[in-house]
């Protein structure tokens, strides 16, 4: 069976691509211009076969079937290449190629062979025109416009973070004037703009959970020529858009990954509207395209009519595990065509024939349908009533999206109430489309347990037959009809029991959907208590966190406390030493003082003795001169002076000027004894010659070797010192003496002086001593003859 596909639009191409894998595949067929597919776990099954405008097997291939829309893009048309297909088909492969690999030919993207081509023909133009090429690049993700061109745009700002956090939370308008506009003067420059994007994109899914996989991606290449040679004729303008669509797999797919299925709703929605709107530009039923019906057809609205060069590329990969989504990918090929085919893809020739209480069956069912379809209607009345009343509510006959796309800051202002209403209404229509979407998908499920039930109604049948055969062959006729009447009946019970179970399970999904504002509202009271809960948690906590800085603050104070009071007394206690100290100190100055006094009395004393004695030597003096002057010794023995004895000074006695005299005594004493004693010990210089004399010392000094000489000398030498250091210490005593003199009688100075004598005497004699040994060493020495001394020869004579 073949669907053979008619365009009446010729500006509108459907191609298609099949993934290469690395195994031997039976499911899929294809030549240069159609697809042949086949249920590899049916045997029997008819293969399936869609005619394309070409096949595209390689990068190369792909690229020269778009590049007469480049050609046209140069002549000033809009073209959009659309790239259609399940996860993993090859959608992205044919547009950006191998990553790294943009020079090979073979291995690029038709991004950059569109580049290269745009690139060339400026050069190939240069003296003729001016090429100004920019490109944008956007994204789809659950209705949200974000720009992913941003990256490269800001990639010089350092601050990635910061990008990707307002990246999450954007929503361009849907003409997205604010798009980050990249002029493109060379191919790295549009391969870096795009991977740059990705690698936002892919932070992004890194970071935030709620940021899905599946999404449309958007570039455009605007292209602006200026005529060189005729500047006033006017600019040439014209865009390409490449849509990398996202994955086109099963809902039920999706069901399997949690949070993925509003994300598939949305995904289905809009490519069910781009198949819509391809439909009426095939049909070139230009007026009534539905851009309206997705935010992807409003986005792509510009190259999306029956002017523009609009190719579709539908991949396929034909892994026998994907045989639904390929032949979903081939069906949506052929919706967006004009059908030619005679008999619809589900034919199936194998429908069984009528079984007993069938008809009733299928009036039930036809019931339930029209059932279903009334709710639909009243659902979309309902929703058209909502929107007419919130235009009647704004008083105006406007186009409400245009309006807000539109409108400045001011307007902003007046029009927000009524922007709101809006949203309330989009969120309205959402439910509506929602509810839609769980009505179609429960008559698509009513339709498959329809077949199913038809199906084992089918085999029972069979069975039945084959029954009956045997049963006519055993028993008569009567029994065998009452057998198969009552298995029939069985059987009639059996498909109503099966379908009360499937009315259930869709009354249970229809419940879930009613529902569904109640469960909203509950989880709002939830989150409402949860919200509680961390408040109250929160002010426990800061309660506890206020009582320990209280008890902190608290210790501190103590410890502040206990530190000022330990300090302080250790400052008094070193206050009272330092007070001790001083007291002590000032103790002994005072001492110091008293003694420096006492010092002094004396030495004044000292120096008043000698000014007394001066003073009575004056006194005495003057006394013997008045005597003189009366005795005329001044005047040649004439005596004319007889001086009053009341005017004449008294002469100091002994009586009346006691300690004057003791005194004098003592200083006459001194003057006149210690002469003499001095004189007496002191020692006179005695020569060698006269001391060897003396002490009857004969030698011949001349015959003597001269080492005895020098011992001799040496030993004379020691001996002298000896007797010179004990003359020093006499001459000590003798000073001692004199002081003991000054202040002792004279009789216990001599009494010590005997004493001393017999000390020196002593000493002399163990000198002698000393002499006599060295003698005795001498005694080789017949030359050298030392006599002992005696009394007789001592140096001092007493
Ligand atoms: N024609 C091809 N030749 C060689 N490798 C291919 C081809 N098509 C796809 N591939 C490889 O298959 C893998 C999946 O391809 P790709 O990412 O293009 O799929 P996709 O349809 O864009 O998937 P998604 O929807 O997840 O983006 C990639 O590793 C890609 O290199």
């Amino acid at each position: 069976m073949q669907n053979r596909i008619t365009n009446a639009n010729q500006n509108y191409k459907i191609f298609a691509r099949v993934r290469p894998i690395d195994y031997q595949q039976k499911m899929v067929d294809f030549t240069n211009e159609s697809i042949s597919i086949r249920d590899p776990t049916n045997k029997n099954a008819e293969s399936k076969i869609v005619s394309f405008s070409s096949v595209c097997t390689t990068q190369e291939h792909v690229y020269k079937v778009i590049e007469p829309m480049l050609q046209k893009l140069i002549e000033g048309h809009n073209s959009c290449i659309l790239s259609y297909g399940q996860t993993g088909s090859g959608k992205s492969y044919t547009l950006f190629g191998q990553e790294g690999e943009e020079n090979k030919p073979d291995k690029r993207g038709i991004i950059t062979g569109a580049i290269d081509y745009l690139l060339s023909k400026a050069q190939e133009f240069e003296e003729i025109r001016e090429f100004e090429i920019t490109a944008t690049m956007a994204e789809l993700f659950l209705d949200q416009v974000r720009d992913l061109g941003k990256a490269y745009k800001q990639r010089d700002s350092g601050n990635m973070n910061q990008l990707i956090q307002n990246y999450e939370n954007e929503n361009l308008s849907l003409l997205i004037k604010d798009i980050s506009q990249i002029a493109i003067r060379s191919a790295k420059e549009l391969t870096d703009m795009i991977q740059m994007g990705f690698q936002m994109r892919e932070k992004l899914e890194q970071q935030s959970k709620s940021f899905g996989q599946k999404c449309h991606t958007v570039i455009t290449l605007t292209l602006v020529q200026k005529d060189k040679e005729n500047q006033n004729l006017q600019f040439m303008n014209a865009f390409i858009q490449f849509v990398d669509l996202a994955g086109s797999e099963r809902i039920a797919k999706s069901l399997t990954q949690e949070g993925q299925f509003q994300e598939a709703i949305l995904i289905n929605q809009s490519l069910t509207a781009l198949s819509k709107c391809l439909t009426a530009i095939s049909q070139m039923n230009s007026k009534n395209i539905p851009y309206r019906d997705s935010k992807l057809t409003r986005i792509l609205q510009s190259c999306l009519n029956s002017q523009s060069q609009i190719a579709l590329m539908v991949h396929i990969n034909p892994n026998e595990n994907n045989f639904e989504e390929c032949l979903s990918a081939l069906q949506y090929a052929e919706r967006t065509k004009g059908i030619t085919a005679s008999q619809p893809i589900d034919d199936n020739s194998n429908q069984p024939g009528p079984f007993p209480g069938q008809d009733k069956l299928i009036k039930k069912l036809q019931d339930e349908n029209t059932e279903l379809k009334a709710k639909v209607d009243f659902l979309q009345k309902e929703h058209k009533q909502k929107l007419s009343e919130i235009q009647n509510l704004l008083g105006i006959d406007v186009d409400l999206e245009k309006l807000f796309a539109r409108m400045g800051a001011q307007e902003l202002q007046k029009y927000k109430i009524q922007k709101d209403a809006m949203q309330k209404v989009e969120t309205l229509s959402n439910y509506v489309k929602e509810a839609e979407y769980m009505i179609e998908k429960l008559q698509k499920e009513k339709e498959l347990m329809k077949k199913e039930e038809s199906i084992k109604l089918e085999r029972q049948q069979c069975k039945n037959i084959e029954q009956k055969e045997e049963i006519r062959k055993l028993k008569g006729k009567q029994q065998l009809e009452q057998i198969e009447q009552e298995k029939n009946d069985k059987i009639l019970d059996t498909v109503k029991k099966q379908l009360k179970e499937h009315q259930q399970v869709i009354e249970k999904k229809v419940n879930v959907i009613i529902n569904l504002p109640q469960n909203i509202q509950t989880k709002t009271q939830e989150v409402q208590k949860h919200e509680d809960i961390k408040r109250q948690v929160k002010n426990e906590l800061e309660k506890e966190y206020k009582q320990q800085m209280d008890n902190l603050k608290a210790e501190y104070t103590k410890f502040l406390q206990d530190s000022t009071n330990q300090y302080e007394k250790y400052l008094e206690k070193k206050n009272e030493e330092i007070d001790h100290f001083i007291h002590q100190f000032k103790k002994y100055q005072e001492k110091k003082k008293q003694s420096s006094h006492l010092y002094c009395y004396r030495m004044q004393i000292k120096d008043m003795k000698v000014e007394l004695f001066e003073l009575y030597d004056v006194v005495m003096k003057t006394f013997r001169v008045i005597e003189k002057i009366e005795n005329g010794a001044y005047s040649s023995g004439i005596r004319s002076f007889n001086i009053p004895a009341m005017d004449k000074p008294n002469i100091p006695t002994r009586n009346k000027f006691k300690n004057l005299f003791k005194y004098l005594d003592q200083r006459s004493l001194k003057n006149t004894k210690l002469d003499a004693i001095k004189e007496k010990l002191a020692p006179k210089p005695l020569q060698m010659s006269q001391f060897l004399e003396n002490n009857n010392i004969k030698m011949n000094l001349t015959k003597m070797p001269e080492p005895t000489v020098r011992q001799f000398a040496s030993m004379i030498r020691d001996e002298l010192v000896s007797v010179l250091a004990r003359e020093k210490e006499l001459q000590k005593r003798v000073t001692e003496l004199e002081i003991l003199q000054s202040s002792n009688d004279l009789n216990t100075l001599i009494k010590e002086r005997d004493e001393y004598k017999q000390h020196y005497l002593q000493e002399v004699k163990k000198m002698n001593q000393s002499k006599r040994i060295i003698s005795s060493k001498f005694e080789s020495q017949p030359n050298l003859l030392i006599r002992p001394l005696t009394q007789q020869h001592s140096r001092y004579r007493l």
